[in-house]
């Protein structure tokens, strides 16, 4: 992330944090300021938005709006609205997908949007059900997602998270961030609430992302990966 330093004695603080005195100032690119002139500024109050337009999120799916929603973190310093449309989806590489969608999102709200579009790779079926799983989730379930890779002895897969983002305005360029997690297939274990995290392991743990905590599967998973990685272009200025 990039530090910007205070470069402005303070007003009174009119968000009424708890800032010790100083308080926010605008920087020349807009970002709300917490810190002593001279020192580096802290991202630390939830209400300190950079007066622009908000980032509208367009899933059509709960779980992944409250997981991304946690990632941001209250510090994060725009607004993220969500609309939960349904965007038609585009067969092909997960980019092109998360690409077209975040283009017709685009399209459709006018105006600053994120789209995601998950992935779960099996090595063994060279990448395959990838973008598609969707589909054989629903139309085999977790137990039939494993018993895909009954011929197999490869059980290895990755999780991968491709974000994409569109300020809205016309001829902007949609702008790409990938995250991935490696891990294995399992046969199904813990809380079957969330579409495939009861059959992936990631490695290094002996638990599902069914069965770990929010949090722990927050802080490695294809998702939070990306989100980094968004939070760091974001956080630049360029939105
Ligand atoms: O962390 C995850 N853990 C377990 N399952 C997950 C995860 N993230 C997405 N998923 C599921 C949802 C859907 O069955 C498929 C991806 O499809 P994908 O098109 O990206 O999601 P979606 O249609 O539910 O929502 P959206 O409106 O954002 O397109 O994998
Ligand atoms: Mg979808």
């Amino acid at each position: 992330m990039k530090v910007c330093v205070c470069m402005y004695e303070t007003t009174n603080c009119k968000v009424g944090c708890v800032c010790g005195g100083w308080s926010m100032v605008l920087l020349e690119h807009g970002m709300g300021c917490l810190s002593q002139p001279g020192k580096p500024m802290t991202l630390h109050h939830s209400t300190m938005y950079r007066k622009s337009k908000p980032i509208v999120l367009c899933t059509g799916n709960k779980n992944k709006l409250k997981e991304i929603v946690e990632i941001f973190g209250e510090n994060f310093p725009y607004k993220v609205d969500n609309q939960d449309i349904d965007l038609p989806e585009y067969q092909g590489e997960p980019e092109d997908i998360a690409r077209a969608k975040c283009e017709l999102a685009a399209e459709h709200i006018r105006g600053p949007v994120l789209v995601e579009d998950v992935s779960l790779c099996f090595n063994a079926l060279g990448g395959m059900p990838g973008p598609y799983i969707k589909w054989f989730l629903g139309k085999c379930g977790t137990a039939g997602l494993y018993k895909m890779l009954d011929g197999f002895e490869d059980k290895t897969a990755y999780a991968q998270c491709i974000f994409a983002y569109s300020s809205g305005e016309k001829e902007s360029t949609v702008k790409i961030f990938d995250g991935r997690c490696e891990g294995i297939i399992v046969p199904p274990r813990g809380p079957t609430n969330f579409g495939w995290d009861p059959i992936f392991q990631p490695n290094g743990y002996s638990e599902t992302f069914a069965e770990m905590s929010i949090d722990v599967k927050n802080t490695i998973s294809h998702r939070s990966n990306a989100i980094q990685k968004v939070k760091d272009f974001l956080l630049q200025g360029n939105h």
